[in-house]
């Protein structure tokens, strides 16, 4: 039986960050995919999702510049550079690069069937090691809707369906509310389809500051989403080539597809670890800040449950691979930003001024109008629009939570991120010279206002 340092299951962004670090020190590493080396996001989620939503966007900001034309969107084109960006479902250059850098590639679904040492089965052969990496990512949720599973997957998508579209549907039913039904619902609507988004909870993005989701819901009626809020699909059925779906308040809404955007379970369970006395916790494996599960033992990513994002799952993968390299360095999540790529960009970090409250902290909060208060939106949009909201701790005098709305957010809400992980005063911020003229100016007038 052939013994490894190292095993990685599962070859999505976290994943491969442990392998390409374990790799570089010299480590006998094999490495684990049933699937796609690179995983959901390189091939189903963030890389797709983002590539198609792209051009919509330049077309929205085209419009919104002054002096242009509304560019035509060519529909086979795009479909064609998104089959490229996912590198048209072909891994073996991924496979080759890991070959020729000395990894044992195994295509297949790993089990771990043994401990002490730890191992691993994968077609049939089975290998030890010092270490196993689980990094095996989540699966998209489907909720219990009747009939839902009578209807194949020309009619019912998941996220993998939905980023490798190759017709835009005439009428879409997203259902969910939170970061994927955002973008996909908004990415459809903006190509034509007419879009009704079906919402078990009473505002878009429930998990962020509820001033946020209104705006989020001003700017979905400006795009033509239909929104149901506090509604919930019962049942659906097919009806000709799409579905017809009842809502819990009786009405019938009808569609060529039914877009699945509830959510998403670790996938922790279904590898053999409970046997061994590793139970999963729906799904999530459980993890101390060295993102160990047990000695030798380790998850990184969704798996995880914690924060379902790829910059997550990269962190704790430098973090499990420092760690296994004989490191000491514990995670922190305090300055995680959480990114929703909609048209304008939106954005949170840190706490909500609930959540801050619930801690017990002293919570005091601010909001900006951005064109209100800032040169830069004018530059960029002839009517633009942008919100910037700040949390902070009064008696500490630091920020613990910031949102935001507008061009580019994905870009400048890092700001809040590093000041509220690094715990910088908000009078060392407010003393800072952000250049002019751009949105990160925003904070300044912001964190004036809190008069701290
Ligand atoms: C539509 C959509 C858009 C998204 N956009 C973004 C974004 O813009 N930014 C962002 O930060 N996050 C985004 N996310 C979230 C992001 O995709 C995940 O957080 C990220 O993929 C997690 O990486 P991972 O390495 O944990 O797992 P994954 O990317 O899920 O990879 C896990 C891999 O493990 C393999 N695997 C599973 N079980 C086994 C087994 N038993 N044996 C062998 N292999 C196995 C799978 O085949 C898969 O390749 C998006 C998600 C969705 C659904
Ligand atoms: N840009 C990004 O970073 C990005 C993009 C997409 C997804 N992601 C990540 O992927 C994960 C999954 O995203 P998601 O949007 O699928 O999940 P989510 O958990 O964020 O949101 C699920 C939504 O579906 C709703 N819902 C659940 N069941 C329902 C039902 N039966 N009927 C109606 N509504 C229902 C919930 O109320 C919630 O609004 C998230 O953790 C997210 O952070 C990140």
């Amino acid at each position: 039986m052939e013994h490894l340092d190292a095993i990685v299951i599962g070859m999505g962004p976290g994943g491969e960050v442990v392998a390409d670090r374990l790799l570089a020190a010299g480590k006998r590493v094999a490495v684990v995919e049933r699937e796609l080396i690179g995983g959901e996001c390189g091939y189903y989620a963030c890389i797709p999702s983002k590539t198609l939503i792209r051009p919509p966007e330049v077309r929205q900001d085209a419009v919104e510049a002054a002096a242009l034309d509304r560019p035509g969107l060519d529909w086979p084109a795009l479909r064609a550079y998104r089959d490229r960006m996912i590198r048209h479902l072909d891994d073996s250059e991924q496979v080759q690069g890991y070959r020729d850098r000395g990894a044992l590639v195994l295509r297949g679904e790993a089990r771990v069937v043994g401990r002490d040492p730890w191992r691993v089965a994968v077609d049939g052969r089975e290998y030890t090691a010092d270490h196993v990496v689980v990094a095996t990512g989540s699966s998209a949720v489907r909720p219990p809707i009747e009939g839902l599973d009578a209807l194949g997957p020309d009619r019912v998508w998941t996220n993998r369906e939905a980023t490798t579209l190759t017709e835009i549907p005439g009428r879409a039913l997203v259902v969910g509310g939170g970061a994927v039904a955002v973008e996909l619902g908004q990415f459809l609507a903006r190509t034509g389809s007419r879009v009704t988004l079906v919402q078990r909870g009473d505002r878009l993005l429930g998990r962020e500051e509820p001033r946020l989701g209104e705006l989020v819901a001003e700017q979905f009626a400006r795009d033509g989403v239909t929104v149901r809020p506090g509604a919930q699909v019962e049942s659906a059925a097919a009806d000709g080539d799409g579905v017809a779906a009842v809502l819990d308040s009786g009405e019938r809404v009808t569609a060529d597809v039914l877009v699945l955007a509830t959510g998403r379970r670790p996938r922790g369970d279904g590898l053999g670890l409970d046997a061994l006395g590793v139970e999963a916790d729906r799904g999530a494996l459980a993890v101390d800040g060295h993102c160990r599960v047990a000695p030798g033992l380790w998850a990184v990513g969704d798996v995880t449950g914690r924060a379902l994002f790829t910059h997550v799952a990269k962190y704790q993968g430098r973090l499990a691979a420092a760690n296994i390299l004989g490191g000491d360095r514990r995670a922190d999540y305090t300055g995680v930003p959480r990114v929703v790529f909609a048209h304008p960009e939106i954005a949170g970090v840190g706490l909500t001024a609930a959540q801050a409250r619930e801690r017990g902290v002293d919570a005091v909060t601010a909001e900006i109008d951005l064109p209100e208060t800032l040169a830069r939106p004018w530059t960029h949009a002839t009517d633009p629009r942008g919100t910037l909201g700040v949390v902070a701790d009064r008696d500490a005098g630091v920020l613990v939570g910031a949102w935001a709305i507008g061009p580019m957010v994905s870009e400048w809400i890092n700001t809040a991120a590093l000041a509220i992980r690094a715990r910088i005063p908000v009078g060392y911020l407010i003393d800072s010279t952000p250049q002019f003229p751009t949105f990160n100016e925003g904070y300044v007038a912001a964190l004036e206002q809190l008069g701290l």
